[in-house]
């Protein structure tokens, strides 16, 4: 079944200064939407505010029903933040039992993890940490996934894979994907924007990139 999810009107100040202005964006299964954008533009904002983590002015609407405070609801949407986020105390058994995510699959994915069912998250790597919440994430049962910077501290033969896994999952949700990297978000995007002066800009290729400033 097809889901679509329709954020508009989304403004942001804090005190005098205007973050976003008249965002919108729609996204439906089987987008994978990549967003661009200059540090401190306003990404993470963005996604915080269709989460509702963030308090802002907007218009979320998921099969056209208004939803306020997404992350009540995480059969809807499901949020990877750039910072870690599972508690260090859990096991990786717990993690992937609370989100109901088959532990021995993500092992073929990753054979690394094969005897550390029973290990705390928190004495693995960063690196190990981030993929981890990523994985989970990713094949959360949810219709939309936010995921901001999922990159960031993983190899690339790791990304590679997690590219292809966001591949199949899109058979049955909708992606949101930040990045610094046009040629990342490139490989993983079939639609990608830029926010840029407060706005989002849709991006045929490369050179529309170049005229709005954002590659040289
Ligand atoms: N709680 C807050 N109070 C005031 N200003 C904030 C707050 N949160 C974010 N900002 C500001 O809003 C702007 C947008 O921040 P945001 O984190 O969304 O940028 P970003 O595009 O995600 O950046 P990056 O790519 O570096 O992660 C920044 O200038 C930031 O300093």
């Amino acid at each position: 079944m097809k889901h679509t999810m329709e954020i508009s009107g989304m403004r942001l100040l804090f005190d005098e200064r205007l973050i976003l202005s008249d965002v919108y964006m729609k996204i439906e299964t089987g987008d994978t939407v990549g967003l661009l954008g200059r540090n401190g533009c306003g990404k993470t904002c963005l996604m915080r505010g269709v989460y509702g983590t963030l308090e802002c002015e907007k218009s979320v609407i998921i099969d056209n029903i208004s939803v306020y405070e997404a992350y009540k609801k995480p059969s809807l949407i499901r949020y990877l933040p750039q910072h870690h986020f599972i508690p260090k105390y859990l096991t990786l058994k717990r993690v992937f039992r609370d989100f109901a995510v088959d532990f021995e699959r993500f092992t073929e994915f990753f054979p690394v993890f094969q005897l550390w069912e029973n290990t705390k998250i928190g004495h693995l790597s960063g690196g190990m940490h981030r993929l981890v919440e990523l994985y989970v994430i990713i094949k959360s049962d949810a219709k939309f996934i936010l995921l901001d910077e999922p990159f960031t501290h993983i190899s690339p033969v790791q990304i590679e894979t997690i590219q292809s896994i966001i591949d199949e999952e899109r058979s049955c949700k909708g992606f949101l994907i930040t990045d610094h990297l046009f040629k990342r978000i490139q490989e993983s995007c079939n639609q990608v924007y830029l926010l840029l002066n407060r706005k989002i800009h849709y991006v045929e290729n490369e050179d529309d990139l170049k005229k709005m400033g954002y590659l040289f």
